[in-house]
């Protein structure tokens, strides 16, 4: 397991300012103590700039918990300066889920406004601009801190955190600390192992490098939980005296899905960087900075390429179906310049144009005689009405019609580029009327 919880003081005071800082989102359940963790990074930072004012800056804070009555630190970008949360409640009818999740909706809808201040703040300017501005040494923040509500599902599971995310991971190395209340959660091995598999959904849904904090150290140590997770054997122990403990009726299909959980996690485990921290006293937190460090070059090396792959799937995909649009147009044209004479109807009559009014008299009482059939009339030139040429003008009309719809899909499928995120918040914004 990659816990870092053996790890040396932190480094991060070092270490040269990186290129782009890294956004650090706080998720966590409602009570475990984000809010105070929030406060104690940002404090920790900000007094690591006032230690080294001319080569470090402060963080930049993000809160996008709209329904918070007051945040013990400043933010930078406060949710609440855009959207009234109780006033969505009311607007809305809404109860206190709906409206989290309605003001995240509305705010994802700014989501390009934010992440041009976000990239202006914290991402190096173009030459020219800061050229304009060289009387200022502009030293860019290192982290990016955001606060999320804590009601998670709202914040994971909604198509707003997905913008929000995604919008984040495309310019910023990104990682999720998931923050856990280390007294409840090692309270008993089910209320452990619900905590984890709810970490599981969000590393799978985020598909973002995550640090597990095990806050709340001063009150309880983390040593039981990263026991639990290093030997599913002291897991399974613990879950046994449980059970003895407990004399619990119908234990059995609970403690074997909790013994089989046990050892499907390990691969989970694995993936993760543990930190046991007081967000109360301050203990560990440099511990969690240098497995920020440490998650942010797997960010860079592991999910970045795979972010990249899956946004050129998407494109692939795109490309292939206009790859096939465009094969299906030229099908059509080989048909279609068949139709006009080189293929099978070729042979078929092919209408003179009348040059005068006589000449197309003449023409029409030549074609009533061709139509009227029966030997009489037009000597020796009688030709059978081909059922292909009776066809054409149709089969044209639906050709070209259909060409047509075909070149207008192509074209919305070229128009059709914005990316995913602007494209739901602009049916977002739509959908708020
Ligand atoms: N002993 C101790 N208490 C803590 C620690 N961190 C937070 N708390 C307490 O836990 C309670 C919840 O903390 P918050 O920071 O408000 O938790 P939250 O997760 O932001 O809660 P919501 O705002 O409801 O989402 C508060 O009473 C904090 O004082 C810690 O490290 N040690």
């Amino acid at each position: 397991m990659a816990s870092t919880t053996s790890n040396p003081p932190s480094a991060s005071a070092q270490q040269p300012q990186p290129q782009a800082p890294v956004a650090i989102i706080c998720i966590g359940m409602a009570g475990s103590g984000k809010t105070t963790f929030m406060q104690r990074i940002n404090a920790h930072l900000h007094q690591h700039h006032q230690h080294h004012p001319t080569t470090t800056a402060p963080p930049y804070v993000l809160n996008l918990d709209p329904a918070v009555r007051s945040v013990p630190f400043e933010s930078n970008i406060d949710i609440r300066d855009s959207v009234n949360y109780k006033e969505v409640m009311k607007q809305y009818n809404l109860g206190p889920n709906g409206g989290i999740l309605t003001s995240l909706n509305l705010f994802s809808t700014k989501i390009d406004q934010v992440m041009g201040l976000l990239e202006k703040r914290c991402l190096p300017q173009p030459a020219s601009q800061t050229q304009q501005q060289e009387t200022k040494t502009d030293i860019l923040p290192s982290h990016i801190l955001i606060d999320t509500p804590g009601q998670i599902e709202v914040f994971v599971w909604s198509a707003s955190g997905a913008i929000l995310l995604s919008a984040l991971a495309s310019s910023f190395p990104t990682v999720i600390a998931y923050i856990i209340d280390t007294p409840r959660t090692t309270e008993n091995t089910s209320t452990f192992m619900s905590n984890m598999l709810y970490a599981i959904s969000i590393l799978y849904k985020t598909r973002l490098p995550m640090i597990l904090v095990f806050n709340k150290t001063d009150v309880k140590a983390e040593t039981d939980a990263v026991e639990w997770m290093r030997d599913f054997e002291a897991f399974q122990a613990a879950l046994k005296k449980e059970e003895e403990e407990h004399e619990r009726e119908g234990s059995g299909y609970m403690g074997s899905l909790l013994n089989s959980m046990s050892l499907v996690l390990e691969e989970f485990y694995n993936a993760l960087s543990v930190v046991g921290v007081s967000s109360m006293t301050g203990v560990g937190i440099p511990l969690f900075f240098d497995a920020v460090e440490a998650k942010r070059a797997e960010f860079e090396r592991d999910y970045r390429p795979e972010m990249q792959r899956r946004r050129a799937d998407a494109e692939g995909m795109k490309a292939e179906m206009r790859e096939k649009e465009v094969s299906r147009m030229m099908r059509d044209m080989n048909v279609s310049s068949k139709a006009k004479g080189t293929g099978k109807y070729a042979g078929g009559r092919v209408r003179e144009e009348p040059e005068t009014v006589s000449d197309a008299e003449a023409m029409s009482e030549d074609e009533e005689g061709d139509y009227e059939g029966g030997g009489g009339g037009g000597g020796g030139g009688l030709v059978e009405p081909d059922e292909h040429e009776e066809a054409e003008p149709s089969e044209d009309a639906m050709f070209e019609e259909g060409l047509k719809a075909r070149y207008e899909a192509a074209l919305r499928e070229q128009q059709g580029g914005p990316a995913a995120a602007a494209r739901s918040a602009d049916y977002i914004r739509r959908s708020q009327g």
